[in-house]
């Protein structure tokens, strides 16, 4: 790792965005419209996404100075720790990652895999990046596309009123069908395979670079493929948008948003602290990860294929249920890297029932939306509903505790006969009721052996 400031870093910082013009309280009521509960995680996150809209505001000297206070959530499997950070990112439209620290302990993977973290968050940030500056140049990439389009159905030479008349039967949409030729980039085929050197960071950089060189070398290769006039708008406004798009400005605002706004989500943080190593052997000592994780947290320079990205401000959560390893377990200084901890609490009968009901996103309305689009109407009865918490509860209890996904293996359960018959029963209308939940599911639920594998 390096520690010289990267170029990237003195670009300007992205854009702050209306979310972060967000109060804390309008966040928590943003993050309540799909997280039923888990008050104090959603105060702790806000407060964190807050912070950064306030840093922003101070004099440079004071604005470096400011670290982000990182979070650690307590809490058992499955009850919105992943989803409250998820959302927030996405409010923030910041970039976003979720790792597995246990994924570092595994065969194979040496210290400086943990760099990989802030390599991956760069390539998800490029692609948020390119997706927002395609928009801006949109409508001159329409035009664009548009034009390629008509000289593949009439031929660049034909005259301007015949091309005219094309233009304006493709605006009516009277050509969707039509086949046409065109002359595409080829995606495929010229990546170069890239690799780690070990103990070598960067190392990677330069087989990519090499790649560069011979994908300019034989020429960006293009191809000619028959598509319909239909298909072909998606892959014309994506070359089109990206020839208008500058490439380097692409870069320098992912890296910028990556270090100002990156949120990276370190789950089963419980998993590799000392009290958790019973395995030994060939895994790499799970202390080990936490001393590389540890920069990264503190703030260091890690260096990708785009370039120098300091990890200073990314905002980390890290979380775990610390059943058998309590916090105090935690490397002390990677402790004091995570002071603000919020505790997630277990979910209730009556927490399900929400779940079913009240996120805008609820697996009730996205049930009954897709059974709608083959004219079937789902109809929960609040009895249904009732019964269905029930019985997420009661499994949780019986079998294992997996929090709020067994209301996703319930409900899978309960509708499997009718989402496969759905397509033959346009205009039914289907009640849930307690019964059927019990029928269904409740049987199953019963013989303890069947609902491990099935439930
Ligand atoms: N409080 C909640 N409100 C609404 N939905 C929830 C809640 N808790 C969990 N869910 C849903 O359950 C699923 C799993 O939740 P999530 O991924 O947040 O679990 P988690 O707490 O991060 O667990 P893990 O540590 O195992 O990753 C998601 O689909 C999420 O939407």
């Amino acid at each position: 790792m390096t520690t010289s400031h990267s170029k990237a870093s003195e670009a300007p910082a992205p854009e702050v965005t209306g979310a972060y013009a967000f109060s804390p309280r309008e966040i928590v009521s943003e993050l309540d419209r799909y997280i039923v509960g888990q008050r104090e995680a959603k105060r702790a996150v806000a407060i964190a996404l807050r912070n950064r809209w306030r840093r922003q505001q101070l004099p440079d000297d004071l604005r470096d100075e400011v670290l982000p206070k990182n979070i650690l959530m307590i809490g058992p499997t499955g009850v919105g720790k992943t989803e409250i950070a998820r959302r927030l990112a996405k409010l923030a439209q910041a970039p976003f990652l979720k790792v597995e620290a246990t994924k570092f302990t595994e065969v194979g993977y040496v210290g400086r895999d943990v760099e990989s973290i802030v390599r991956d968050l760069v390539e998800i940030s490029i692609h948020m990046t390119r997706e927002r500056l395609r928009k801006a140049v949109r409508a001159k990439a329409e035009l664009n596309a548009e034009s390629r389009l008509v000289d593949a159905l009439v031929g660049a030479n034909a005259s301007q009123e015949t091309k005219d008349k094309f233009r304006r039967m493709l605006r009516d949409g009277k050509l969707g069908d039509r086949e046409v030729e065109l002359e595409l980039q080829d995606s495929g085929g010229m990546q170069m395979p890239t690799m780690d050197v070990p103990g070598m960071p960067g190392a990677q950089m330069g087989m990519i670079n090499l790649n560069d060189i011979f994908g300019k070398a034989f020429g960006n290769r293009t191809r000619k493929r028959k598509v319909t006039v239909e298909d072909s708008y998606d892959l014309l406004m994506a070359e089109e948008s990206d020839k208008l798009l500058d490439e380097e400005q692409v870069v320098s605002e992912a890296i910028a948003a990556v270090e100002q706004n990156g949120i990276v989500f370190l789950d089963e943080i419980d998993k590799i602290t000392a009290r958790s190593d019973q395995r030994g052997g060939a895994d790499v000592s799970r202390e080990g990860v936490q001393r590389d994780l540890l920069p990264l947290i503190e703030g260091t320079t890690v260096a990708t294929k785009h370039g120098q990205v300091k990890t200073d401000f990314i905002l980390f959560v890290a979380s775990g249920a610390f059943h058998l390893a309590k916090p105090a377990d935690l490397l002390p200084e990677l402790q004091g890297r995570l002071p603000i901890r919020v505790e997630l609490s277990a979910l209730s009968r009556e927490d399900f029932k929400r779940i079913l009901t009240e996120p805008e996103n609820s697996l009730i309305r996205q049930y009954r939306a897709l059974m709608g689009t083959e004219e079937v109407e789902l109809v929960f009865s609040d009895e249904g509903i009732e019964a269905l918490a029930d019985l997420a509860a009661e499994i949780n209890s019986t079998v294992e505790n997996i929090g709020a996904r067994r209301l996703h293996t319930v409900l899978e359960k309960l509708l499997e006969e009718i989402s496969f018959t759905a397509s033959d029963r346009g205009g039914e209308r289907i009640e849930i009721t307690p019964d059927m939940v019990r029928e269904r599911v409740g049987i199953l639920s019963k013989d303890a052996d069947l609902s491990k594998f099935i439930l």
